[in-house]
């Protein structure tokens, strides 16, 4: 006996240095291809370009899943069920998120961040921080606020000059449809062709001069130019009916009664818009002679006649499509107290009845996607003091909050992770034509939020708040759950525990 196994025990230390050769090899291959490749500590606050991320609650086409995503050099490269053998050998570059929530990154297509011109309201830099701290891993930039606005390749490109060294998060642009380009098709195919996403255009006056507004004939121009380039066209989708305020009001209407600004923009405004527009996407369907080009409606606030008309549209086979914001999911025009300018945006936010068809409409399918309408200014020109509804700028400021936010008021809708997901990423990634983003799936960005939504929180004085003017928000005071733990933007660690990475890398997307 003893003979035999002095005779094996050469064999044993044979297999016994194979096994380890092949183990300690791989380790040592990814460790020394880890080495030439670090992330640059700057852009990341994980050290490597290769790694897995595991947690209990992995948020994926197929479901949520426990599991782990291998990412390397930015993108997803596997997902794995359960506890993976993989994941266990590479422990050391394993990041464990526990029971935390790893979802796609946000994807916002609705912001203003008003650079360059206007970054005393917000900018790039704040912005795309806030957005990091929120979970937000890609913005879309709207082409005005900022000035001048973006309705050229020539402001474009001012555009783009701006975002350098500024960008923490993804961010794409819309450019502006507006008479002058609508009317001259060389200035609008040069803005195509630089790189926007699409355009934008207004039905009403938007409030910023160089920015006009466009009436159905403009769009029917620019139509033909849009489809041609398959670029999408969003309207913010309000016409006014009267010439101005002044007409529907009487004396007594006191400015500072959130129910006097309700009037001078009923639901009215919102469908001779949308009654007008439908007029034209009768011929985006297929053989149609519009076709390629597609009319998507920007906060759409009323759940009424505006919604059955797209319903209606989209069911004959229109390429049309709508978003909603979080502040009309969260808020009724019952609960705005008289001078809380805050709240103040167009459309206007409407009672709890239409407020609750629009989380209907929304979980039924019927409103496409989610987004914040981002639209801050300085605490000036919101008139904290006068309280006055109908002089005070108009827009919600959010960007920050987008998950929480839905997450905290869709709770007891039974909204689940699968649906935020779904309207925050999924949809929106399709929508903007950003084919490696929306999803945690193989080949696409490694972009994701990693959240506790179970925490709660008040938004506070002491609640760090990243956007560049926190007492214009709606939300401050408010309590919310669905705490932001990290936040990756193409594999790097950007956000975590409260801090941002200190080298701004994300990079402006233009289309094709
Ligand atoms: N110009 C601008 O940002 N306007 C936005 N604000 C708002 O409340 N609705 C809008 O369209
Ligand atoms: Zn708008
Ligand atoms: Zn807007």
């Amino acid at each position: 006996m003893d003979y035999l196994i002095w005779k094996l025990l050469p064999l044993f230390a044979l297999l016994v240095s194979v096994a380890a050769f092949f183990f300690l090899e791989d380790s040592y291959m990814v460790h020394l291809l880890q080495l030439k490749r670090p992330s640059s500590e700057e852009c990341s606050f994980h050290p490597y370009r290769h790694y897995w991320i595991s947690s209990k609650r992995i948020v994926t086409p197929q479901g949520v899943i426990s599991g782990s995503v291998e990412i390397n050099e930015g993108k997803i490269v596997s997902i794995v069920k359960g506890d993976s053998k993989k994941g266990n050998h590479m422990h050391q570059q394993v990041i464990d998120y526990g029971d935390a929530v790893v979802m796609p990154g946000l994807i916002d297509v609705h912001v203003h961040l008003d650079e360059p011109g206007r970054t005393e309201w917000e900018g790039f830099y704040t912005g795309t921080r806030a957005a990091a701290a929120g979970g937000v891993t890609t913005v879309v930039d709207m082409p005005l606020n900022n000035h001048p606005t973006t309705v050229s390749k020539e402001t474009l490109e001012l555009k783009l000059e701006a975002t350098k060294k500024k960008l923490h998060v993804d961010a794409g642009f819309w450019g502006g449809l507006i008479p002058e380009n609508a009317l001259n098709t060389s200035i609008l195919e040069g803005l195509l062709s630089a790189g926007v996403l699409g355009v934008k255009s207004f039905m009403c006056p938007s409030g910023i001069d160089d920015f006009p507004m466009t009436t159905i004939d403009h769009i029917k121009e620019g139509l033909p130019v849009l489809a041609k380039h398959r670029k999408r066209l969003i309207v913010h989708s309000e016409i006014q009916l009267n010439s101005g305020h002044t007409l529907e009001l009487k004396d007594n209407d006191d400015p500072r009664h959130y129910s006097t600004y309700l009037k001078t923009r009923p639901p009215s405004w919102e469908q001779a818009a949308i009654r007008e527009l439908v007029g034209v996407t009768k011929d985006t369907g297929n053989g149609g002679p519009l076709e390629g080009a597609h009319v998507h409606i920007v906060h759409l606030s009323d759940s009424s006649a505006s919604l059955d008309m797209i319903k209606e549209a989209k069911r004959r086979g229109d390429s049309i499509s709508v978003e909603t914001c979080s502040h009309y999911l969260a808020f009724s025009s019952e609960e705005i107290k008289d001078g809380d300018t805050r709240f103040k945006c167009s459309p206007p936010i409407r009672d709890a009845s239409n407020r609750e068809k629009l989380w209907e409409a929304l979980l039924e399918g019927d409103i496409d996607f989610l987004t914040s309408d981002h639209s801050p200014t300085v605490p000036e020109l919101k008139l904290l003091d006068e309280g006055n509804f109908l002089k005070a700028w108009g827009g919600i400021s959010s960007l920050q909050f987008d998950l929480p936010i839905t997450w905290s008021y869709g709770k007891k809708h039974g909204v689940t992770l699968e649906q935020l997901s779904l309207w925050w990423s999924k949809r929106p990634a399709e929508f903007a034509g950003l084919e490696s983003k929306g999803d945690i799936e193989v080949g696409k960005d490694a972009d994701f939020v990693v959240w506790q939504p179970e925490t709660e929180f008040v938004l506070d004085d002491k609640y760090p708040v990243f956007i560049k003017n926190p007492s214009i928000s709606a939300y401050m005071g408010k309590k919310l759950s669905g705490q932001v733990l990290a936040t990756f933007v193409r594999g790097n660690l950007v956000f975590k525990n409260g801090k941002h990475a200190p080298k701004a890398c994300g990079v402006p997307i233009l289309a094709k």
